[in-house]
């Protein structure tokens, strides 16, 4: 074989569908200025994070991802041995994310998200729609893994204390964050002229407006929660990112957030699911060069 190669590698579904995973979650930690998250600019409101250990997190859910997609193929339809086998594999892929990381939680509720989404969308590959997808990721995520350890989590811990609904039930409502705020904001911005950069940030700032992140309420309770939430909405008011007023306000959010130690994880996650979705919506390459 030659030393360059320069034909383009044939990639089977299953293997497409987890590039576009890893490259939605390197999309999200790459995209500056986030409030209060590891961006390209620092570490937001993390001592034990970094761009470099995101990037890391990322590629190392790659064969998760795959899995996932390639055990969606394999039984074809949504039922419980599909549901277990996702709850498997996200185990392996968040061990696989902590040995990488050396203990450090990055990406737990993206395996969740993403996975259930690579999942839905190989269920189904011709029915790419945002609210197909979401919708079969849904009926995924009703289903009881008879297997899944059920630890205090910090998002348990939050949901006992003030009676939120948290990663599962968002995966249950087929991600409304998503579908109702981020993807809307998203193609909202686009079509206003925003520039990708912005319009990105802007669903980030339109999920952040709603979601009831554990991170956040974990950190910094119903304080940081509301913080979160009003000073998204004074970004968008104020005409978005791409504004100068925007800006202004963004750059508040950011010192707020940080100076609570109100980190919104939960938010992150859902922009990275929200630019998978995007980018299975527009077919962006989903198909050509795929076996
Ligand atoms: C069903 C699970 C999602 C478990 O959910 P649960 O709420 O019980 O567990 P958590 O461990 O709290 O993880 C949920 C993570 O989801 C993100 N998130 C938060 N709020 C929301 C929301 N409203 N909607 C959607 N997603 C949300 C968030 O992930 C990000 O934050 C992580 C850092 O969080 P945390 O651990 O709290 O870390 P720190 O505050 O930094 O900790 P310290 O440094 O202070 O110690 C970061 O990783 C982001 O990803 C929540 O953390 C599901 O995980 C599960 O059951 N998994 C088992 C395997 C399985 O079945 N997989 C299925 C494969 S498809
Ligand atoms: N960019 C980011 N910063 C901090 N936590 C995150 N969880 C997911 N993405 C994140």
């Amino acid at each position: 074989m030659h030393a360059f190669n320069l034909q383009p590698k044939k990639l089977s579904l299953a293997e497409h569908l987890a590039d576009l995973a890893v490259e939605a979650l390197i999309d999200e930690a790459d995209l500056s200025p986030k409030p209060a998250l590891v961006d390209r600019r620092g570490n937001g409101a993390h001592t034990d994070l970094h761009l470099g250990l995101m990037h890391a997190s990322a590629l190392s859910l790659w064969p998760a991802f795959k899995e996932m997609a390639e055990a969606a193929l394999e039984c074809g339809g949504i039922d419980l041995p599909l549901r277990e086998a996702l709850g498997r594999i996200g185990r392996e892929g968040e061990a696989a994310m902590l040995a990488t990381t050396g203990g450090v939680n990055t990406h737990r509720g993206a395996i969740w998200a993403l996975g259930l989404l690579v999942a839905a969308a190989a269920l189904a590959p011709e029915s790419s729609v945002a609210s197909a997808v979401t919708l079969r990721a849904a009926r995924l995520a009703l289903l009881n893994d008879r297997h899944a350890p059920q630890p205090l989590s910090h998002g348990a811990q939050v949901a006992q204390r003030y009676g939120v609904r948290g990663a599962r039930e968002e995966a249950q409502l087929a991600f409304p964050a998503v579908t109702g705020l981020g993807l809307p904001q998203l193609k909202r911005s686009r079509v206003a002229g925003a520039g990708e950069q912005n319009a990105r940030l802007d669903a980030l700032l339109a999920i952040m407006t709603r979601l009831a992140d554990t991170c956040v309420l974990y950190r910094a309770g119903e304080a940081g929660l509301q913080a979160m939430q009003q000073g998204a909405r004074a970004v968008l008011d104020a005409g978005g990112s791409a504004s100068l007023g925007g800006r202004r306000q963004l750059h508040a959010l950011d010192q707020q957030l940080i100076a609570l130690n109100a980190s919104p994880g939960g938010a992150a996650d859902l922009l990275a699911a929200c630019l998978f979705l995007d980018r299975i919506e527009r077919g962006d390459g989903l198909f050509p060069g795929v076996c």
